[in-house]
């Protein structure tokens, strides 16, 4: 393949799917159109991502195609490479999302809905336009490659060659030219692919399925180009342990690991920017994913995620892989491709026309007389050779889907099944649309419940704390009031002590006043003593000239 195109950087684009469940609480919520907010329900556990966008539990099959696969699908019938990947613990919807039921309206998924698609688009072109579409199934079991589309289970190896680049050889390719011949095709490889029981998911799928569509289309100009996608299935994400895989399954554990965890390596190589070594050859799925990430395709990744208490750590941990994944940077560019299937169909055609013109004009040649059963006349020889070449031609024309007129009376019918489709679709997405109204009223409705016997908690563990500190103040008081107790009694015990004391000198006083002091001088006294509040004594007044102070006055003057 050449680039003689212009090369324009994308990043590989990443969705979230959040799978449909009834369980409460959810530790996931969806704000806005691009971010994702997990908890564990509690506010210092939330943790925010931001994705190109994200589908909440009630988004369509219908929903999803539009956003993730049509616009790469558009760019594979101009000859681009596209690849959808879906990733995700087991359980999430990873088979749901990228198959779905291929035979129900509005449960197709990715696969089925990128046929619809690409059979509506050729028939509506208008110019000399042809196209083939050829698809090829397989399934990455254990580090073995198998073909979902043919029962021998053999193990086919991957090969590369220059001009072919890397390739699964004896992979068994279909053309196709219907939906009904798409349909039977992934039924038949979804029924071939290994199904484990886990603890998880009884139904899981342990397997990588790769589906590709490769469309080959020749312009009015005669130059061809060739438009490659891979529509992939990834095996359940989640670790070992939370499995509780033993024996032959943790084997099997260990190399969907394997596969997925080269992956994640690929993916931290190609961010990393630091090293040239991108170790696509350490697996198989990476190696035949190598184009999808870091190369020339334009790649979308849808991550399936639950929205349940105890997926925390899975979810959590897919999230950390998807945002990772956002900062690949593949380089896209245009396909051109010298050979093809289409110019091979059309040698084929050119051939067998001549040979049945060459019947037509020269009917019995010595060749084919040799080969006439004496049995058979000429005549009839001659017809069934005409029939036989007219079948082959006619097959062959079938494989290539010519935009136009001759295919108008299918792309009429495929256009009316597509209106139908969407008709219904529209139908089913506003009844949907009203469930989905209903159901978030309803869980508002449980929210404020909850709020309000959590308001009514919090009201009543208010005032159990307002009780306790009334208690606890209470109790503080009671101690202060036993501590004053204590302390006045201790004052009061000393002063009855001291009265007792003072009564006891008061009465000792009394006695020597009665005794010794003469009726007539203790009035005397108590008629000249006074209380001094300023010094706190009694004072006699003329003490100077009483008693002993007047014989000791007159006995100095007697000495002078
Ligand atoms: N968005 C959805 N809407 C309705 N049903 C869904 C949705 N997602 C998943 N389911 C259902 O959940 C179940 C498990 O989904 P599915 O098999 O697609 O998971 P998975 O991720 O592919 O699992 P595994 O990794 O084990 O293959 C299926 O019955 C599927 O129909």
């Amino acid at each position: 393949m050449s680039n003689s195109n212009s090369v324009k950087s994308q990043n590989v684009k990443v969705f979230i799917r959040l799978q449909p469940s009834n369980e409460e609480p959810k530790i996931l919520t969806l704000k806005g159109d691009s971010c994702l907010l997990i908890t564990k329900l509690q506010a210092e556990d939330i943790k925010r991502f931001k994705f190109n966008g994200v589908f909440p539990e009630y988004a369509s099959q219908t929903d999803i195609y539009k956003e993730v696969a049509s616009p790469i699908v558009e760019r594979t019938l101009r000859g681009y490479n596209g690849t959808v990947f879906a990733y995700g613990q087991s359980g999430t919807g990873k088979t749901f999302t990228m198959i779905g039921n291929p035979a129900s309206i509005n449960l197709k998924g990715i696969i089925p809905n990128v046929f619809t698609h690409l059979f509506t688009q050729i028939a509506l072109e208008t110019k000399n336009i042809s196209h083939t579409i050829t698809v090829t199934f397989l399934e990455i079991y254990n580090e073995h490659i198998t073909d979902l589309l043919n029962h021998s289970k053999r193990k086919l190896e991957i090969r590369e060659k220059p001009e072919l680049g890397l390739y699964v050889k004896d992979l068994t390719g279909y053309t196709v030219e219907s939906i009904d011949q798409v349909v039977k095709i992934i039924n038949k490889g979804n029924k071939n692919r290994s199904i484990g029981l886990t603890k998880l998911n009884d139904q899981s799928s342990r397997s990588h399925a790769i589906f590709t569509v490769l469309v080959e289309t020749k312009l009015e100009d005669g130059s061809v180009t060739v438009g490659k996608m891979n529509l992939v299935d990834l095996a359940g994400s989640e670790r070992v342990s939370k499995t509780f895989a033993s024996g032959h399954r943790l084997k099997e554990a260990g190399k969907i690991n394997l596969s997925l965890s080269v992956l994640g390596n690929v993916i931290s190589a190609l961010i990393d920017g630091k090293t040239n070594y991108i170790p696509y050859r350490n697996s198989k799925l990476t190696r035949l994913l190598q184009d999808s990430l870091g190369g020339n395709c334009l790649t979308s990744m849808i991550a399936t995620v639950s929205s349940k208490k105890q997926d925390y750590e899975e979810t959590l941990y897919t999230l950390m892989y998807a945002d990772r994944v956002r900062y690949i940077t593949n380089q896209v560019t245009k396909n051109d491709k010298n050979t093809s299937l289409l110019k091979t169909f059309e040698n084929k055609i050119k051939e067998l026309q001549s040979e049945l013109n060459y019947l037509n004009n020269k009917p019995i040649t010595h060749r084919m007389k040799t080969r006439i059963k004496p049995s058979s006349s000429n005549f009839q020889y001659i017809n069934e050779e005409k029939a036989s070449l007219l079948e082959k031609i006619e097959t062959i024309q079938k494989k290539i889907l010519v935009g136009g007129e001759n295919l108008l009376e299918k792309a009429e019918l495929q256009m009316e099944l597509f209106q139908n489709r969407e008709k219904e679709l529209e139908m089913l997405n506003n009844s949907e649309r009203l469930l989905s109204e209903k159901f978030q009223c309803k869980t508002e409705e449980k929210r404020m419940v909850q709020r309000r016997s959590l308001s009514l908690q919090e009201e009543d563990q208010l005032l159990d704390q307002q009780i306790a500190d009334v208690e606890r103040k209470l109790l503080n008081a009671q101690n202060i009031m036993f501590k004053k107790e204590m302390e006045y009694q201790n004052e009061i015990g000393y002063l009855l002590y001291t009265n007792k004391n003072f009564a006891r000198h008061m009465g000792l006083l009394n006695f020597v006043m009665k005794k010794y002091i003469p009726h007539e001088c203790m009035q005397k006294i108590l008629n000249n003593i006074s209380w001094n509040e300023q010094t706190q004594e009694w004072k006699l007044n003329f003490i100077a000239h009483s008693g002993n102070n007047i014989k000791r006055i007159k006995k100095k003057r007697k000495h002078t």
